[in-house]
């Protein structure tokens, strides 16, 4: 279990992370979120003994990181997947990292298998593409067998097989009782992957807890019901209805109704009582990224001066209602699904559940890609933070040229 307590990093003027508690507990998928600059890199790099703490402390199992035994063994950590000699082969790369931790280099050999990068073993790593460079990382977390790992944003330049396999792996680590702990900005990824969530924002935590929770705390459930269009009467004679009842009517702009607040079997109920037909009766509720994008809109730190979304912070005239979002048709105006009916407190799951997956496959690979675009240029994801870290080489203008033999 990684526990942080009160954890504080300041770098001069600027708190990087506040006061952080949090703990990170084994058999699951723990996903951490935050928008740019949040302080997870920096909380990620005082887990591992990388900075050291203004105030607060940090464990793993008990211990800080520099006083955990055998610490390459029980922690393993993608952190950035750049600071890799380029010179070296994939697995020369490995076999270092391997005999600086004791690690026999038959493993290396099994963590080339598991990554898929077996076919480029001997392949000097400045010639990878971005998600090459992520399989090696991943490889370098794996080595020796830890219970515990951290991953920054792992996903980072794969392309879908590739993001498959990364879920996979993680759940499966998970499920063998290990502590998973992983950074990600693609939250359509983490809402399949995470079991759990913890979220900061400005260095302070502002969630832990499981995905469904999260979503239903930070958004609303609803119904959709949609009355024949050629008949307005019936539509007005449901609305009276599911008001008496109790429910908040609110019309979309395609002429159904978006209900809070009545279980979907009673609103059929109170469809029939009325005699009113029904042309659609659906259960919604909002995405992890609607979910999250309204949790951290007050936290984020770097937005774009013509970015539309920056008008989900500004007043609306009195008396003007806020844009209704149409589920399938964007959300005018807003980035973020208008706040749970009970005024912004986290309310009880809802009615209608939240869509879950799993997904076995333990440990699938598939064979490397051919080189990939980056998804979020200039950032370095992260390599072998937990093992002795390796100088990041130059750049180099042929990689078709023998393996360097430092
Ligand atoms: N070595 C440093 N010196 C000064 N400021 C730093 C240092 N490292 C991080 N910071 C600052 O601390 C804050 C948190 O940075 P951090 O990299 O931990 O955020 P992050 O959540 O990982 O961001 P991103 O999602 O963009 O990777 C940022 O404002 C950053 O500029």
């Amino acid at each position: 279990m990684i526990e942080a307590v009160g954890l504080t990093k300041r770098y001069g003027d600027k708190t990087a992370v506040d006061d952080l508690s949090f703990q990170v507990r084994p058999g699951a998928v723990t996903g951490f979120l935050g928008p740019n600059g949040s302080g997870k890199s920096t909380t990620m790099r005082m887990i591992l003994g990388l900075d050291n703490p203004t105030a607060g402390t940090v464990t793993i199992g008990g211990y800080p990181y520099r006083r955990l035994p055998n610490a390459p063994r029980q922690v393993g950590a993608l952190l950035d997947a750049k600071a890799v000699h380029g010179g070296r082969s994939a697995r020369n790369h490995l076999l270092c990292l391997a005999q600086l931790s004791g690690i026999p280099a038959r493993r290396v050999d099994e963590v080339l298998g598991v990554v898929g990068l077996q076919g480029v073993a001997k392949k000097r790593s400045k010639g990878f593409s971005l998600g090459m460079g992520q399989r090696l990382g991943i490889a370098a977390a794996l080595l020796g067998d830890p219970r515990v790992l951290l991953f920054d944003e792992p996903v980072n330049g794969l392309d879908p097989e590739g993001i498959l396999w990364v879920r996979n792996l993680m759940k499966s680590l998970a499920a063998e009782g290990r502590t998973v702990f992983v950074s990600s900005h693609l939250m359509s990824e983490m809402a399949l992957t995470a079991d759990h969530l913890i979220v900061i924002g400005r260095g302070r935590l502002l969630a832990d807890m499981g995905v469904k929770e999260f979503i239903a705390a930070n958004s609303a459930d609803f119904a959709r019901v949609r009355t024949p269009d050629t008949e307005p009467q019936q539509r007005e004679k449901l609305t009276s209805a599911l008001t008496e009842a109790g429910g908040h009517v609110l019309p979309e702009q395609d002429g159904a109704l978006r209900v809070t607040g009545l279980a979907l079997s009673h609103i059929s109920d109170l469809a029939h009582e009325a005699d009113v037909r029904l042309w659609e009766l659906s259960p919604h509720q909002a995405s992890l990224e609607e979910a999250y994008m309204r949790m951290t809109q007050a936290a984020v730190d770097y937005r774009s001066t013509t970015d539309q979304k920056a008008g989900l912070m500004q007043p609306l005239p009195p008396g003007a209602l806020p844009p209704v979002p149409v589920p399938g048709q964007g959300q005018p105006g807003w980035y973020a699904p208008p706040p749970p009916q009970d005024g912004g407190r986290p309310s009880a799951p809802g009615p209608y559940g939240a869509p879950g997956a799993d997904v076995p496959n333990p440990y699938a690979q598939d064979t490397p890609r051919a080189p990939q675009a980056p998804t979020r240029p200039g950032t370095a994801p992260q390599g072998p933070a937990a093992a002795p870290s390796v100088p990041q080489a130059a750049p180099a203008a042929d990689s078709a040229k023998p393996e360097d033999p430092r």
